[in-house]
């Protein structure tokens, strides 16, 4: 893998986030990585932090590129593939993390043999954190299945999903880090009015978070029966849950995960 060259055409939040978890997990150099945008501040900022070569013009970064990831907007897709297929050979693994297109549209759009993998991975990759999900295209290969995963397991956890899952993955792991983050940011606040100063409060909450999050993981437990181990009769725990389902909280998270896979099936439709 660390002789492939990767090139991202789009090095936004998303793209910029997988070339800083690629390079910190040392699976490719920062030399066999290079971007193209068309925002040439975002890839001075990237050549200089983190030593990759960039390019304003995307035909470039394909042609110098055995691995092609696609980071621009899902709206901004269809004229990028338009531009790009004469420079798309067979010779090379089309990766596209965007929101709700489907295989097939790329499928569609590039020269018919093209290679294509379809990830949603998120933002947590910039801490090697990311959770993705991947489903291979027709012409994709047990090898660039392979290379797929191993690109997504080394910036977090990468499984495979039938594409027919991935605006549900889109909705629960792709935008759910959002879903997170203003939770972590309340509980502190909670903590802030009772007193607390903001940085201990952001502190204690985001490890609660991330230590609930590894017993899940790591003890293969039902998150019903851990939420019971902390809640003693009477106690304080109890009283918050209550509070908690008052407020209608598994209602509302499981409504943000469907609102955002609809919101991915609406996407794939443009
Ligand atoms: N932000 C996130 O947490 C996640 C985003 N995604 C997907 O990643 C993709 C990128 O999203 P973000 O990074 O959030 O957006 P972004 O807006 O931060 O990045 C997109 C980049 O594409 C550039 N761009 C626009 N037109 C271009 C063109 N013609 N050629 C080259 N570059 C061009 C923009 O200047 C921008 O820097 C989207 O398709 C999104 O659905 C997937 C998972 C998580
Ligand atoms: O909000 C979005 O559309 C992108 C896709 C998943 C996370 N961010």
């Amino acid at each position: 893998m660390e002789n492939r060259k990767i090139g991202f055409i789009g090095a936004g939040k998303m793209g910029s986030a997988l070339m800083q978890g690629i390079i910190k997990a040392g699976i490719v150099n920062s030399e066999n990585i290079s971007a193209s945008d068309v925002y040439e501040p975002f890839l001075k900022e990237l050549k200089t932090k983190l030593g990759i070569q960039v390019s304003t013009d995307n035909a470039i970064i394909v042609q110098a590129s055995d691995i092609l990831i696609l980071a621009v907007k899902p709206q901004t897709l269809g004229s990028v593939l338009a531009n790009l297929k004469t420079y798309i050979t067979s010779d090379k693994l089309v990766i596209s993390i965007a929101a709700g297109v489907p295989l097939s549209t790329y499928e569609d759009a590039l020269p018919e043999s093209t290679r294509v993998v379809r990830v949603m991975p998120n933002i947590a990759a910039t801490v090697s954190e990311a959770a993705s999900a991947i489903s291979p295209g027709k012409n994709a290969t047990s090898e660039d299945l392979r290379a797929a995963l191993a690109i997504f397991s080394a910036v977090g956890t990468a499984v495979q999903v039938p594409e027919s899952l991935m605006d549900a993955v889109t909705g629960l792991s792709g935008s759910g880090p959002a879903f997170i983050f203003p939770v972590i940011e309340a509980m502190a606040d909670g903590a802030v009015l009772e007193g607390m100063d903001r940085k201990s409060a952001l502190t204690l909450a985001a490890q609660t978070v991330l230590g609930a999050a590894k017993m899940v993981l790591e003890t293969g437990m039902h998150p019903g029966e851990l939420k019971d181990m902390v809640t003693s009769p009477a106690g304080t725990t109890i009283q918050g849950i209550h509070a908690l389902e008052e407020a209608g909280i598994r209602a509302a998270f499981m409504n943000a995960v469907i609102r955002a896979s609809e919101r991915s099936k609406e996407l794939g439709k443009k």
